[in-house]
């Protein structure tokens, strides 16, 4: 016999029962497999006595209510006295409808049960504790379909209703949030906008030209190469591409490579492995090149880049892919490339300081910024800008009466806007609140106060002065430094111009070799 199979337990009895009740019947059961039969139901039995129903019910979270057929009360769990506030001798053995009368119970399911023998459910709130429960109420039917016995299960949904307030309030929350999120958003998006037409101040025809170009490939994807002399610029050029285009949402990364020790550059990039050189932090880092994955990554003062650094870069670019330092895996990029630079990239190529191979590759579209000593009509539209800017931020309404004008527009910018920028402040600084900045105050602070008496005088122009000055700059500068490559850089011009106003103003330069 199969001891495990309770149904084989049923035929041995039946199997029993007829070898007793009808002799006729052919039962081959051997007296060893009655006794073996016996012991096995004498076990079952055990089982069940140990199986203490009641002792079960007591332990369920749920109310467990039980009656018979005729709804007569046979069962209550503690629970049910819990959520319902009735005691077990206040309803067991009491007809449920006797229970009802007594106004003990609100939307009971049992005489409902009985009456379509099948499962009622039901919300009811006990009428002791106000504690609210889903009632669950099913019929355990006899062989004719008869209901034998209701069994009922109250679920205390005081709790839940609690959490769902709960919940409900917390997205109601999340609601709000994300609407303010969205607005937020929205004014960041519309404060980019804003700054998108401010950014690039200028209608000269320089910057026209860069505005067009800027348009032609911001969502192009392909790699930029933005050159200008310092402050002309070329950060705001690469905001510009980065604002329109389809990366926009995406990071944009900027890595200034002459600010990073070159030691430092590399693992900025390209990040390392935890414990991969003397210093580096236990958990390993993201480099540039990841952080902006899906984005956009500038790459300023390339022209500063090691040419041992330039190989890993070329290498990056070309494969789309980078790999950690003491890593082994690389990790596939989409990044897009934004390159700027105030070197000549060329010479630098000539003189083998710049790789051929990774200026092609970076050089797929060059934007030239020109410097603003060649953009006149934007002196006037940058200088109104900042002016009301720093007005603005200082709390002032100065102007600039028409001769400090024609100082600006005479200047030679070395420093470009940013230097125009910085002027402009500290006129607005040292100005009183409603002051017409003069052009005497100008000159001053451009160092060009020697020759304004004589311009105010009108013996000689504005541009003779400046002339006068860049000579005397020049001259000083090149018998200090000795060649025109340093005072270039003392200058923070292109070793062009200095060649190139040399000659203008008469200045000799000496052996060209020299200067090299
Ligand atoms: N067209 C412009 N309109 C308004 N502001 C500008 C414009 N161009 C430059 N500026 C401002 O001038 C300053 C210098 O610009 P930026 O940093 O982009 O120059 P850069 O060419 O990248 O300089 P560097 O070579 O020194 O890094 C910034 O404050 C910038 O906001």
């Amino acid at each position: 016999m199969d001891h495990g199979n309770q149904f084989s337990s049923m035929i041995f009895l039946e199997n029993l029962i007829k070898k007793f009740s009808d002799n006729t019947h052919d039962s081959t059961m051997t007296k060893e497999e009655i006794i073996d039969g016996l012991k096995w139901i004498r076990e079952e039995f055990r089982q069940l006595k140990e199986l203490d129903f009641r002792e079960i019910g007591d332990h369920l979270y749920d109310g467990l209510y039980i009656a018979d057929g005729n709804g007569k009360t046979l069962y209550v769990n503690k629970a049910y006295t819990r959520i319902t506030g009735l005691k077990a001798e206040e309803v067991v053995d009491k007809y449920v409808n006797d229970i009802i009368k007594e106004g003990l119970y609100k939307n009971a399911v049992t005489p409902e049960v009985i009456k379509q023998k099948k499962q009622v459910n039901s919300m009811g709130t006990s009428t002791r504790n106000g504690i609210k429960m889903l009632i669950t109420g099913n019929p355990i039917l006899d062989q004719e379909g008869n209901v034998k016995k209701v069994v009922v299960i109250d679920r205390e949904i005081t709790d839940l209703l609690a959490m769902q307030a709960e919940v409900e309030a917390t997205q109601q929350k999340m609601k709000a949030v994300e609407k303010d999120e969205r607005k937020r958003k929205q004014e960041i998006q519309h404060l980019r906008k804003i700054q998108l037409n401010q950014n690039l101040i200028g209608k000269s025809i320089g910057t026209q030209q860069v505005t067009e170009k800027i348009h032609q490939i911001a969502n192009l994807d392909v790699t930029v190469l933005i050159m200008g002399e310092t402050g002309t610029g070329k950060e705001v050029v690469a905001d510009e591409i980065y604002l329109n285009s389809m990366r926009k949402e995406a990071p944009f990364i900027k890595v200034n490579c002459a600010a990073i020790p070159a030691t430092l550059l590399e693992a900025e990039l390209f990040g390392y492995e935890k414990g991969s050189f003397t210093g580096a932090s236990i958990s390993g880092k993201m480099g540039m090149f990841e952080l902006a994955d899906k984005g956009t990554l500038l790459l300023d003062e390339i022209g500063e880049m090691t040419m041992e650094l330039q190989s890993k870069l070329l290498r990056v670019i070309q494969h789309k892919e980078v790999t950690r330092i003491g890593g082994r895996r690389p990790v596939k990029l989409d990044v897009r490339i934004l390159a700027a630079t105030n070197c000549e990239l060329r010479e630098m190529v000539q003189k083998g300081k710049f790789r051929e191979d990774l200026y092609y590759r970076l050089n797929v579209f060059p934007i030239h910024i020109p410097p603003l000593r060649l953009r006149g009509e934007d002196i006037i539209l940058l200088t109104q800008h900042f002016l009301s800017i720093y007005n603005g931020k200082y709390g002032k309404f100065t102007i600039i009466e028409a001769l400090g004008m024609e100082v600006l527009m005479q200047y030679f910018w070395p420093g470009n806007i940013r230097e125009l920028k910085n002027i402009i402040e500290r006129l607005v600084i040292v100005s009183d609140h409603s002051a017409v900045i003069s052009g005497e105050q100008i000159a001053i602070l451009l160092n060009l106060e020697p020759y304004y008496a004589e311009f105010m005088n009108k013996e000689i122009g504005l541009k003779e002065i400046v002339a006068n000055v860049e000579k005397k700059t020049i001259e000083k500068a090149l018998a200090t430094y000795g060649s025109t490559r340093k005072v270039a850089k003392v200058l923070k011009i292109d070793q062009s111009t200095v060649v190139k106003k040399a000659k203008k103003l008469g200045i000799g330069i000496g052996d060209e070799k020299e200067n090299r």
